[in-house]
């Protein structure tokens, strides 16, 4: 099996133009090339299909084996792979759509001499309603609201961006125990299909540090839908304007809620490591 290692900000993929069906085998295809020491080494593995309703289709299965429905980072690369190997574009400004579980969604790439080094993707709208995210919870919408792990209590916000998030606020991200609490968090009852956790720091209205545990993965260097749900978290909290820089450990994501159609706009890097051939 060909394929490109990718990355966007160090949330590293193992990318696929996969022929033909998808069987169940490949919840443990992706457990084997994900594991950093028997396999590739990756968060995801990201297949690139066919689609009829849009450019392609993209699929993302955790290191855990198991699939999602959405993955900023894995948008972008794909979205790179997509436009310098199979259209081959070669204009400076390119667009395509991807069909993704939570639908179509345009993507915007910047083009430098035919290599593409930046993509905006619209992530659609944020999910706030618990049945939706899913989320038990009698609320209409969970902003702020306390929850307790090992005797522990955070305030934190739930959203969906077509995955389950959970944000909460802390006073200084960059040395808080993600590793502690991430895990715990991710398995809460309160998510019966378990959650993404985003930690954040906000610096001022349009800037803030993020750091997260990923469902199905564990600490990442980056999570593009977590960043649009930390986002989203920070303005319902009245702490953020609807465009703000998030910072991520490797780099930076601009990410912007537009009022006008309610999507969340997130834009960022996305780069291609290697090639390879995938054995077994
Ligand atoms: N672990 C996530 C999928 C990958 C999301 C993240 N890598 C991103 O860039 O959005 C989940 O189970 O929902």
């Amino acid at each position: 099996m060909k394929f490109t290692k990718m990355h966007g900000l160090g949330n590293d993929f193992v990318v696929v133009q996969w022929e033909g069906e998808v069987s169940a085998q490949i919840h443990g295809l992706a457990e084997a090339v994900c594991d950093r020491h028997f396999g590739i080494g990756a968060d995801g593995l990201v297949l690139i299909l066919p689609s009829d309703k849009a450019d392609f289709k993209m699929r993302i299965f955790n290191a855990d084996g198991q699939e999602s429905q959405q993955c900023g980072n894995a948008i972008r690369c794909v979205t790179k792979y997509f436009l310098e190997r199979i259209r081959q574009s070669t204009s400076e400004v390119d667009t395509c759509t991807v069909e993704t579980s939570i639908g179509v969604q345009q993507v915007w790439p910047k083009i430098r001499n035919g290599l593409v080094k930046e993509v905006t993707v619209d992530m659609g709208a944020p999910i706030l309603i618990p049945a939706k995210i899913p989320l038990r919870s009698t609320l209409s919408r969970v902003i702020n609201q306390p929850i307790t792990v090992g005797q522990q209590q955070f305030d934190f916000t739930a959203i969906s961006m077509g995955n389950p998030h959970l944000v909460i606020e802390v006073e200084d991200v960059q040395h808080f125990p993600v590793d502690k609490w991430g895990p715990l968090l991710e398995k809460h009852d309160y998510y019966p299909e378990k959650t993404n956790v985003e930690f954040i720091t906000i610096q001022n209205r349009n800037e803030l540090t993020m750091r997260v545990w990923e469902r199905g993965v564990g600490i990442t260097l980056a999570c593009g839908s977590g960043a649009c749900a930390a986002l989203v978290a920070a303005v319902l909290l009245e702490k953020a304007d609807r465009s703000a820089v998030i910072h991520l450990p490797k780099g930076d994501l601009q990410i912007e809620w537009r009022e006008e159609n309610d999507h969340v706009y997130m834009t960022g890097a996305a780069e291609s490591v290697f090639d390879g051939v995938w054995q077994q």
